[in-house]
């Protein structure tokens, strides 16, 4: 799967985490930046990342800052992205199933390697219901175009 990564400085260290560990199970991944652990603004990391899923340039995308609620509120300005906040796996799969998320968020600063890898790891292996949560996807993204 092509993945879209980033973070800001707060995130760098589990963005670069998983970026090796998604690139070593066989994923594209796509690495938006920073580069390093100097602090950085996150929208100007998370809106490129977003912006790939959108285009549909990038299957899925994983954004990392602090809290993950910054990465999250970016992401989610993009038209066409349904960003999540996970903090744990059961959050991942059920935004997949039920709200069809494409982008997931995490905290840099609360997050282990191993938990991060778990909540990714559910939020790419579980597919979207569809059914009555199609309805309710489609009607959210009716709202991001105008009348
Ligand atoms: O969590 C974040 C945004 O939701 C950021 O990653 C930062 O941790 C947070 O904004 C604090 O910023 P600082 O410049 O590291 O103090």
């Amino acid at each position: 799967m092509k993945i879209a990564i980033a973070s800001d400085h707060a995130g760098f260290t589990l963005k670069s985490h998983l970026a090796g560990a998604l690139a070593a199970q066989g994923h594209e991944v796509v690495d938006l930046g920073p580069d390093g652990s100097d602090s950085v603004d996150y929208p100007h990391y998370a809106q490129p990342a977003a912006a790939l899923v959108a285009a549909g340039d990038a299957e899925r995308g994983v954004l990392v800052c602090g809290s993950g609620n910054g990465v999250a509120i970016v992401a989610n300005k993009v038209h066409g992205v349904r960003a999540v906040n996970a903090h744990d796996a059961e959050e991942a799969e059920m935004c997949r199933r039920h709200n069809d998320a494409n982008v997931v968020t995490l905290s840099g600063a609360r997050l282990s390697p191993d938990e991060a890898d778990a909540i990714v790891a559910a939020f790419l292996a579980t597919d979207f219901d569809g059914g009555r949560h199609a309805r309710r996807v489609n009607q959210i993204t009716a709202m991001e175009t105008p009348a």
